[in-house]
């Protein structure tokens, strides 16, 4: 069963008629924790705010709960769960002022959605008197995604929720997500984190308002179409250069401690000869573990 069914949705900014979102479709099952993956500006924050009913779309269609996001925005918004990029809470409401009036605004209590929040909750409650304005940023996201869940949303829309978070907090975020995913709520998040895609049931990589690939991470990274090598040396900058003006060098960048590159043929005898014959030392080339990071950067190119 679909929750979310996006069909060829567009959306252009301004005079200039800036493509933000271009000619997108995808579809998320009822239960299904969808990431969006892709950069800065790549119209993730768009596309969930079409999805939300607070931007119009410019062409093509989108459903949430079998409801048109254009002539059903009502039904929408009462029941999905939004958690937009930028803090939206109150600063000068505390914790359990701002809850107390997401609540409200929704017709319901905190008491009857407690469970929802309460593993969320509980480690914000100490502090439910003070000031959202005042939180750390893993507090306020935690505040802003009780707030998202009060009133028991089918959908939960998640806007970058971990973008300047500590790495302690996003952990902690994920294992959050996973939690919610067991009482049945379909969870569209979005992240410029490649590292997180691995964490979704299903993830759509995003550039340029453009979806490059929508499957599972895992069969993302099984269609990785060349051999890819791991490479160090002891000067980075050196390597780089040199693997660049390699003959059979078909793409290489850097990749932590390592270089990645892929090649035209499959001697790596010759491209170790090469390295050193270019004067590098501790020059090491190994088969690497593809990521989603290296499956992203083929399909831009
Ligand atoms: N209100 C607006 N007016 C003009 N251009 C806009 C507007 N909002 C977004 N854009 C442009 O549309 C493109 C997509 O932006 P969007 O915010 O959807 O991307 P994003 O993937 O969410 O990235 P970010 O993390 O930067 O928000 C960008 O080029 C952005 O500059």
């Amino acid at each position: 069963m679909e929750a979310v069914v996006v069909k060829n949705l567009t959306k252009t900014y301004g005079k200039e008629k800036t493509v933000a979102v271009d000619d997108v479709s995808f579809s998320v099952n009822k239960g299904e924790l969808f990431g969006l993956i892709g950069p800065d500006g790549a119209g993730k924050s768009s596309i969930f705010r079409m999805l939300t009913t607070l931007l119009l779309p410019d062409g093509g269609s989108a459903s949430v709960d079998g409801h048109d996001i254009v002539r059903d925005f009502r039904q929408i918004r009462s029941s999905v769960g939004y958690m937009p990029g930028k803090f939206s809470l109150y600063q000068d409401l505390t914790i359990e002022e701002n809850l107390h009036f997401f609540a409200t605004v929704f017709g319901t209590t905190i008491e009857e959605n407690y469970h929802l929040i309460q593993d969320i909750y509980v480690q914000i409650e100490p502090f439910k008197n003070r000031r959202a304005g005042k939180l750390s940023g893993g507090m306020k996201q935690k505040l802003a995604l009780c707030c998202a869940l009060i009133h028991k949303p089918t959908t939960l829309f998640l806007d970058e929720p971990t973008t300047g978070v500590d790495p302690v907090s996003r952990k902690e975020f994920w294992e959050m997500l996973k939690r919610l995913k067991e009482q049945h709520i379909t969870i569209l998040v979005s992240t410029p984190y490649m590292d997180e895609a691995s964490l979704c049931d299903r993830i759509a990589l995003i550039q340029g308002g453009k979806i490059l690939s929508i499957d599972t991470p895992q069969n993302i990274v099984n269609a990785y179409p060349d051999r890819l090598l791991a490479v160090r040396a002891h000067e980075m900058y050196r390597l780089l250069k040199a693997l660049e003006s390699y003959p059979a060098i078909l793409s290489s960048y850097a990749f932590g401690e390592y270089a990645h590159a892929t090649l035209a043929d499959t001697d790596t005898e010759a491209l170790q000869a090469y390295l050193r014959g270019q004067g590098l030392t501790g020059v090491e080339v190994k088969d690497a573990d593809v990521t989603i990071e290296d499956s992203f950067i083929k399909l831009l190119h």
